[in-house]
């Protein structure tokens, strides 16, 4: 983590915009000494590119992890740290997460991530995972996911666990927890959030089934709240935010917090059994023989 910390995260100026400093909506001053140039000096293998406009005060999260935008323990850590700096941004009020990869906004979690590894490995992996959810479902600024593309398993945890989701209207693409599909099982705080997203029915057929929906599929059931042209989705995502901008702070936060701190707390309160049970579960022979089926069907593009 602290490797990571070192390394920074990208930040990138646009237009007339400056950044980290100034130029807050409330006029107050913002600068925060991880943001140094010499951070910015060393982020080009950063995982997650941040343009940060304060004269808006929205930012723009853009996933860079090639080829599909997997989750592994660096780009999770990653996450986590500029969501944490931005929430701690004054100059900043709003994060819309999209993807630089073409067709895909996130493959999910890294399956080799949780395949032929460590039981240290697997613990410091859930940890992660958990901190990057926690992190992102209790955020205090408004975060909404432009998903620009497929987005399996981990991908739809982190568009359910923003405020609000604009997919591309592309009937290729595919969302969904479909974690049954690959022999494992969506944790509990993974059900409680799409329970909260799309309510209880739903949740046990996408969940039992690890049903994956297309763009229209998912704005039926709710799962998207719009959808949109490809080619318009940052812009759209861009004036969606301004309008969420109108509401005072405050109030929309603590209406976020109350609805949403159950279900955070929930996991606060039992990390270290979550952890033990992922632990156990996922090094399972029979679990591990499916991993690597799965794996190895993806591989042939059977998948
Ligand atoms: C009872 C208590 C339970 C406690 C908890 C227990 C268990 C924990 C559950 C953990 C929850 C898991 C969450 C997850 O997120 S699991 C990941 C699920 N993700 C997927 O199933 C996505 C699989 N990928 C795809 O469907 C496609 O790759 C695609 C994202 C639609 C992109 O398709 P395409 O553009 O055609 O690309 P390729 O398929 O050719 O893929 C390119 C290379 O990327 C590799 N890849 C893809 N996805 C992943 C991934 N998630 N992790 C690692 N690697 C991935 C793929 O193999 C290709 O590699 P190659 O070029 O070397 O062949």
């Amino acid at each position: 983590m602290a490797a990571v910390l070192r390394r920074g995260i990208k930040f990138i100026s646009f237009g007339s915009s400056q950044v980290f400093s100034g130029g807050c909506k409330h006029g107050k001053t913002s600068t925060l000494s991880s943001f140094s140039s010499s951070n910015r000096n060393s982020s080009s293998s950063s995982k997650i590119k941040v343009d940060l406009d304060s004269s808006t005060g929205i930012a723009v999260m853009k996933f860079q992890n090639p080829p599909v935008n997997s989750m592994n323990l660096e780009f999770l850590t990653e996450f986590s740290i500029g969501l944490e700096k931005l929430e701690l941004d004054k100059s900043c009020r709003g994060v819309i997460l999209t993807s630089a990869q073409p067709k895909i906004f996130s493959a999910g979690l890294d399956i080799l991530d949780m395949y032929g590894k460590t039981p240290e490995h697997y613990e410091e992996f859930w940890r992660a995972v958990q901190d990057m959810w926690l992190k992102l479902y209790g955020y205090s600024k408004i975060t909404i996911a432009a998903i620009n593309g497929s987005s399996p398993a981990g991908g739809c945890l982190v568009s359910m666990a923003s405020d609000y989701r604009i997919m591309a209207d592309n009937p290729r693409y595919r969302i969904g927890l479909n974690e049954t599909q690959l022999g494992i099982v969506a944790p509990f705080w993974f059900k409680d959030t799409m329970v909260n997203t799309v309510g209880h029915r739903t949740t046990e057929l996408s969940l039992q089934f690890g049903l994956m929906y297309s763009p229209s599929d998912a704005l039926k059931i709710g799962l998207v709240d719009q959808l949109v042209p490809e080619e318009n989705i940052l812009s759209t995502a861009t004036e969606t935010m301004t309008k969420w901008l109108d509401i005072p702070d405050h109030a929309r936060e603590i209406s976020k917090s109350m609805l949403r701190k159950p279900t955070v707390d929930r996991l606060l309160a039992s990390r270290d059994a979550d952890i033990k049970n992922f632990v156990s579960f996922i090094a399972k022979d029979s679990i591990q023989k499916s991993l690597g089926l799965y794996l190895t069907m993806l591989k042939q593009r059977k998948v």
